[in-house]
């Protein structure tokens, strides 16, 4: 593993010796003071022992910052690349005349329009309103492939600093000045934001009892041991504290932290709460919504099915009059389909979409035409018809999206045919769905679609179970079910229909491709748009969660043996009964002590490779992963000392003096 330890990396491992900035590490705080004491106490008494002990609990100390500066470093190169985006352009902005006035990107705020044209960069965050553009996010995304984006449907947000290649359009700002999604991914790879979670939190209270405990019983020893003649010096009992109290894991849990997030940035994932990082590790059940998440998302129209006596130009023109204000993908594809130069009248008055009707429409000249989902046009007509039930099945089967098409003159409804939307299931779906089954992850896709479409498109995916008709409220309640049941939940979705269940869910995963609502709304945000891409998020949590039991193991096994290795070595001179327990015959007690304080120090350099990699994770029961990680960490951290300390000894008594 490369660590790259250039001098910024030195250089912040330097400043966070700072106790202002150690007081979040309070082990390594303590082991700070100790090197202090030591320091002075050296000074005023010079002796080689208290010299080495001085030099290496300062390296103790700097080790630990060093962990963390390594971490932090790995996002440094990145945060650079996206500073770039950040240079100030010239926006286009509207007036409230209408008119288009030249600002500085900078001063753009929430609420502002602009437009932008092929070629130009987009100057913040915000929402397409108007027009649709291909649009190159490869400097957010690290994807070469344009990507389209448009207004009225879920592909409707765009990120400052992107450029739009094709066409003209309007958007409208999200954002405010250095709250923009790329300040974010800065704040983010840098480190600099990061949010402890709630496990880290805990063990890092715990880890300061245990250090608050030794400090206890080094601070009783001095008193007790001069009583019975074994008077110890200061510099000595510093020393055994800093080789009790768990130095190791205190010195990497920062380390293992940032690393966790790190490893998600590269994965082109966006973890805006340290909280559902954890959860991920723990996810039951993942609820996807089908259109955009599942499904490419561009759900166009391809063929009109009229029913028996309608003729097709007839619905033709009820399908095109009824999209012609339509904003959403679904609508312009309707009108592209249809083709022609038709207006809309001017007494026309528009019914808008809404994912709670599922319909849209127009009311003119006495008539009102609507279109949308099979139900909720029929529930409008007042009746059903077999044959439109048909063509409404022929579409639904092979898992296209069929819009029912309705016309109302006076008293009479008629229902006039099928409008065919199709879309096509993201590629490598199936694989992946298997493999979070493999996990012991349930899936379950959440559309608004009918049930024999989305019986289909959950067939062809091959998710474990789906709930069709649903509306946003729907998928709320279906999240807080599951969680009342004491499970876990993830959700990835696009949709602005979609955020109420993305800021329920304990792991909130909105597609980039996704609306400005969405990606508010989450707690993660996947460059990529792949639903499937929580695998690599929950591989990660699960990784977290293991790296910092495994070495949290390892830090207190280690320190138990160190009690054992080296308490005999320092006071056989006052107790010779003590010999017995001298298993490991150390040369001298100073030589003891030195080894002990030296084994203490490189244990945390040996392990920052793996604080940073993390623990290799297997997918198997939690029970074996225990018993391995006990076994491997708690033993191996018996053991090491032993070991070590002993062949640092057969070093150390080399030294003159000691
Ligand atoms: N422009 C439109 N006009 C009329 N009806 C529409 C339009 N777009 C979609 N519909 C209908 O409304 C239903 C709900 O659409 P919506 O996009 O809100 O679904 P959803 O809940 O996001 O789930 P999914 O993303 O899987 O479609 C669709 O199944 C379709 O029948
Ligand atoms: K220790
Ligand atoms: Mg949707």
């Amino acid at each position: 593993m490369n660590l790259n330890i250039d001098r910024q990396v030195l250089l912040g491992a330097v400043t966070k010796l700072d106790p202002r900035q150690l007081v979040r590490e309070p082990v390594m705080l303590v082991v700070e003071i100790g090197a202090v004491v030591t320091t002075v106490l050296s000074v005023v008494d010079p002796s080689v022992l208290g010299w080495m002990v001085t030099v290496w609990l300062w390296l103790t100390v700097l080790f630990a910052t060093l962990a963390e500066s390594v971490a932090e470093g790995r996002g440094k190169a990145q945060a650079a690349s996206l500073r770039a985006l950040q240079t100030e352009t010239t926006a286009n902005r509207r007036t409230p005349g209408g008119g288009i006035e030249e600002v500085p990107s900078t001063s753009l705020r929430s609420g502002d329009v602009v437009v932008v044209a092929a070629g130009e960069r987009i100057p913040g965050d915000g929402e397409v309103i108007e027009g649709v553009a291909s649009v190159d996010e490869s400097a957010v995304t690290g994807e070469s492939a344009p990507v389209i984006r448009e207004s009225g449907g879920d592909r409707s947000a765009v990120t400052g600093g992107t450029t739009v290649l094709s066409d003209q359009v309007a958007v409208r700002i999200t954002s405010e000045p250095g709250q923009s999604f790329v300040d974010r991914m800065i704040a983010l790879v840098e480190g600099s934001e990061r949010q402890r979670t709630p496990n880290e939190i805990a063990l890092n209270v715990l880890l300061s009892a245990l250090t608050v405990v030794f400090v206890v019983v080094c601070a009783t020893l001095w008193p007790v041991a001069d009583h019975n003649g074994a008077r110890q010096p200061v510099l000595v009992l510093v020393a055994l504290l800093v080789c009790l109290i768990p130095t190791t894991i205190g010195a990497l849990l920062s380390a293992i932290g940032i690393a966790g997030m790190d490893r998600l940035v590269r994965r082109n994932v966006l973890a805006m709460s340290g909280r559902a990082v954890e959860a991920a590790g723990d996810v039951d059940v993942l609820l996807l919504d089908k259109t955009g998440t599942i499904t490419l998302g561009n759900r166009h129209a391809t063929e009109l099915l009229p029913v028996d006596g309608v003729d097709p130009d007839e619905l033709a023109q009820a399908a095109l009059l009824s999209s012609l204000a339509d904003e959403t993908p679904e609508g312009r594809s309707i009108v592209t389909l249809v083709g022609g130069e038709a207006t809309l009248p001017r007494d026309a008055e528009l019914v808008e979409f809404s994912a709670t009707t599922r319909m849209s429409g127009v009311d003119t000249g006495g008539r009102q035409l609507r279109k949308g989902a099979g139900s909720a046009v029929t529930a409008w007509v007042g009746h059903s018809d077999p044959q439109l039930d048909g063509l409404v099945e022929q579409v639904s089967a092979t898992g296209g999206t069929p819009l029912v098409v309705a016309e109302a003159r006076g008293e009479e409804r008629r229902l006039l045919g099928v409008i065919h939307l199709k879309d096509v299931v993201k590629p490598g779906m199936r694989e992946r769905f298997d493999e979070l089954r493999a996990m012991g992850i349930r899936t379950v896709m959440i559309t608004g679609d009918n049930a024999t479409t989305a019986k289909a498109i959950a067939g062809e995916a091959r998710v474990d179970d789906f709930l069709a008709e649903a509306t946003p409220e729907d998928k709320l309640a279906l999240i807080r079910e599951q969680q009342t049941g004491g499970r876990l939940v993830a959700m990835c979705g696009d949709g602005t229909n979609d955020a109420p269940a993305l800021a329920q869910a304990d792991v909130g995963v909105a597609m980039n491709t996704g609306t400005v609502a969405a990606k508010e709304a989450g707690n993660m945000v996947d460059l990529d748009s792949d639903p499937t891409k929580l695998i690599d998020i929950v591989e990660i949590g699960k990784q977290l969660l293991i790296t910092r039991g495994a070495l949290t193991t390892f830090s207190v096994a280690n320190d138990v043996a160190k009690y054992f290795a080296i308490l005999p070595a320092m006071f056989v001179v006052a107790f010779p009964d003590l010999d017995v327990l001298n298993v490991m015959r150390l040369s001298s007690p100073e030589s003891a002590i030195v080894s002990a304080v030296v084994f203490n120090a490189l244990v945390i350099v040996a392990l920052i490779p793996l604080a940073l990699r993390g623990v290799r994770y297997r997918p198997s029961s939690a029970a074996a992963l225990l018993r391995r990680n006990i076994l491997l960490y708690g033993v191996g951290g018996l053991i090491a000392p032993f070991v070590g300390i002993k062949l640092l000894d057969l070093v150390v008594s080399l030294i003159p003096g000691l």
